[in-house]
């Protein structure tokens, strides 16, 4: 499981975006979060990815308590949670070319050997060819870029995917591209998916659930996960 509970979190301790906020995802279940903007999603995300500290509450990773965020969190805890954003453009390295970009935790976590294996098998199933991963990001478009990072997020075969608005800027058919090769995963894998963003229509039907930003923050520091069953 990956599990939330009473997370409050933020950018200043006297302020917090996000009060009491509880959540849980199952293996191989796929969470819809939905809210309004600006009400803390991608801050919640964040916690979930483990890359931001929550100032209380606690989050339990396969009943592992974390304890350690970011470059602190053990990296059993941090390989085990994949991540994309809504904006490519933020999280890509423009040095890197996309097969550089793909290979980039394998690098890091010392299993430089497994690269060529893993991009050979990702590129094609993201949709890259072999000439769009010698491009760096400003050689291609916003979709193909994002196809990189969703290759990435998915390269050390994470448990767990957060997937914070993957599609809020691209088309239509990028959008069914993305979330296809994420369900795919999802089946093959047995991991468990967050997807983050406030398109109701694109969530209910991607998610076996979606949870309501409402109900996710109790009020009154009651908090408690609410999750609607998906029509
Ligand atoms: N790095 C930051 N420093 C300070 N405040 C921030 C930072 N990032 C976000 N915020 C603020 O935190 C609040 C929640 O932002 P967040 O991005 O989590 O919301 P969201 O629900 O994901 O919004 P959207 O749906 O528009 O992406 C906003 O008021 C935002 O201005």
């Amino acid at each position: 499981m990956l599990e939330l509970t009473r997370v409050t979190v933020g950018y200043d301790p006297r302020d917090p975006v996000v009060r009491e906020a509880s959540l849980s995802i199952a293996p191989g279940e796929s969470v819809g979060l939905l809210g309004p903007s600006g009400c803390g999603k991608s801050t919640l995300a964040r916690v979930a990815a483990l890359l931001h500290r929550p100032y209380a509450g606690a989050v339990v990773l396969d009943g592992e308590p974390v304890r350690g965020w970011r470059h602190a969190a053990p990296r059993a805890q941090r390989t085990a949670v994949g991540v994309v954003f809504q904006q490519p453009r933020l999280s890509a390295d423009p040095r890197l070319t996309l097969r550089e970009l793909i290979a980039q935790p394998l690098r890091a976590t010392g299993r430089r050997a497994e690269v060529p294996d893993r991009v050979a098998a990702l590129a094609p199933a993201v949709g890259l060819t072999a000439e769009l991963l010698g491009r760096r990001p400003h050689e291609v478009s916003d979709g193909q870029l994002q196809r990189a990072c969703l290759a990435r997020a998915l390269v050390l075969r994470p448990r767990w995917l957060i997937c914070d608005e993957m599609t809020a800027m691209l088309d239509a058919s990028t959008t069914a591209a993305l979330v296809e090769v994420v369900e795919t995963y999802r089946r093959e894998s047995g991991a468990g998916l967050l997807a983050v963003g406030h398109d109701r229509v694109l969530l209910e039907r991607w998610c076996d659930r979606t949870a309501d930003w409402r109900t996710v923050c109790g009020a009154g520091g009651t908090a408690q996960e609410s999750m609607s069953p998906t029509p």
